[in-house]
């Protein structure tokens, strides 16, 4: 028992066993393995290694933006008469946000103060006073009704309410848009980002930009590509919008009746099929840390959003309104805005050099070399013209136990 005990250690700790392999000279096989090799050496190479960067580790982007606006527009419309627009009047919300709307056309109701006075007769028409539920309000309505019909004009009735007065009119929109200068205004854009991982931080300001080339800069996304300065009209170009449409109603052509015949040939054909005043601008950063950080740069790219065929509620428009005190009594003067909307998202990544991503990229490369043993071996046993020579070769037939050597094996063992 103690013998046997001691043989099994002792081959366990001096004995070796290697599988036997079968050389076989056959010229296609022989080729198609190295193929096979050799595709796979490429892949892990150049695909895996060489442009997947399968070496390196990666760690995902942090990133803050805030923006500034810069530019100058008159109106003079019949309301306002010469006004001039800064960037506090026309940029919502004026702190800077990485998600503004700068206005490109309103609509202004002067003078509103608190009483009663005729709804529009969109909210609907009524004919006698029990049309009007007091204290009630219509969905389209601008007042508490206060329970009588009257006239809005010579022909139509509509219901008295109780809000702001005059109630505001907004079915006629300006066009072309007031603010159509809009398309001059620059737009300077700050971000900052890190990967935390690695302790880089950088910023879009990055070497080449001096504080001489920002002040005269503008972005060209061939001549200028790190400028931070964008012209708001290059941008919604880029995004494949037209701006002079867009800016009407924050929605592009085609919309609410707007009538292309109107228009000169050359804008209809320049207009894109696109429709919506959102513009989204992505900031991507793609670095690679093996390399000196300054070789990590932004690239600035301008997208259509909202490009959907839908004919409701086109474009993008808010409401708000300047309060003051007249003869005692409060007032406001409310804007209908119409605008575009602009949305900055920062994505990116970095990638550096790594024991760990290297050895197990090396060692998934070791096991994608397995296929081609694998196919020579499908090719080989089931598809050459001597498959059967060549199986007889590889494998070695052990036939059922005779039952006589087996009875005497076991006589054997039970004498022992
Ligand atoms: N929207 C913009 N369009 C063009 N240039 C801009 C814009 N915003 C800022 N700049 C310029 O970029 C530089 C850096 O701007 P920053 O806001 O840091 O400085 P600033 O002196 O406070 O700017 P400013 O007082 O001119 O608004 C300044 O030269 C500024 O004039």
């Amino acid at each position: 028992m103690g013998q046997k005990c001691m043989e099994k250690v002792s081959s366990f700790l001096f004995e070796y066993d290697t599988p036997r392999m079968v050389l076989v000279r056959n010229k296609k096989v022989g080729l198609t393995f190295r193929l096979i090799q050799l595709i796979v050496l490429a892949y892990i190479i150049g695909w895996v290694f060489l442009y997947e960067k399968g070496y390196q580790s990666q760690d995902s982007i942090v990133s803050s933006v805030s923006v500034k606006l810069k530019g100058l527009t008159l109106t003079n419309e019949s309301v306002m008469g010469p006004h001039i627009w800064d960037v506090v009047d026309y940029v919502f919300p004026p702190q800077g946000d990485n998600s503004f709307v700068v206005m490109t056309n309103f609509i202004v109701t002067p003078g509103q103060k608190q009483g009663t006075c005729p709804e529009l007769p969109d909210a609907g028409l009524c004919t006698q006073d029990s049309d009007c539920s007091k204290g009630k309000y219509s969905r389209q309505g601008q007042g508490l009704m206060t329970g009588k019909c009257v006239h809005f004009n010579s022909t139509v009735k509509t219901c008295e309410v109780f809000g702001w007065c005059p109630v505001e009119v907004d079915d006629h929109v300006p066009s072309p848009a007031l603010l159509s200068e809009a398309e001059k205004f620059t737009l300077f854009i700050k971000n900052s980002i890190t990967f935390p991982r690695f302790k880089v931080s950088r910023r879009n300001l990055v070497e080449s930009v001096t504080k001489q080339y920002l002040k005269k800069c503008t972005y060209h996304k061939v001549t200028d590509s790190l400028c931070p300065v964008f012209d708001l009209g290059y941008i919604v170009k880029e995004s494949g919008q037209n701006f002079t449409f867009l800016a009407v109603k924050g929605a592009d052509q085609e919309q609410e009746g707007m009538n292309l015949a109107l228009y000169p040939a050359f804008w209809a054909e320049a207009a894109p099929p696109h429709k919506g005043g959102v513009v989204g601008i992505t900031i991507d950063w793609n670095c690679d840390l093996d390399w000196p950080v300054r070789y990590c740069k932004p690239i600035y790219q301008f997208h259509g959003l909202y490009n959907d065929d839908s004919n409701v509620s086109p474009g993008f428009n808010f409401r708000y309104a300047k309060y003051y005190k007249e003869d005692g009594m409060d007032k406001r003067t409310l804007y209908k805005v119409f605008g575009i909307r602009f949305d900055i998202l920062v994505n990116g990544k970095a990638g550096k050099f790594d024991i760990i991503p290297t050895m197990t990229t090396i060692g998934s490369g070791i096991g994608i070399f397995g296929v081609a043993s694998v196919l020579c071996d499908l090719l080989l046993l089931h598809f050459l013209q001597g498959r059967d020579y060549y199986k007889q070769k590889k494998f070695k037939y052990a036939e059922q136990e005779p039952s006589k050597l087996h009875k005497k094996v076991k006589e054997l063992d039970n004498a022992q």
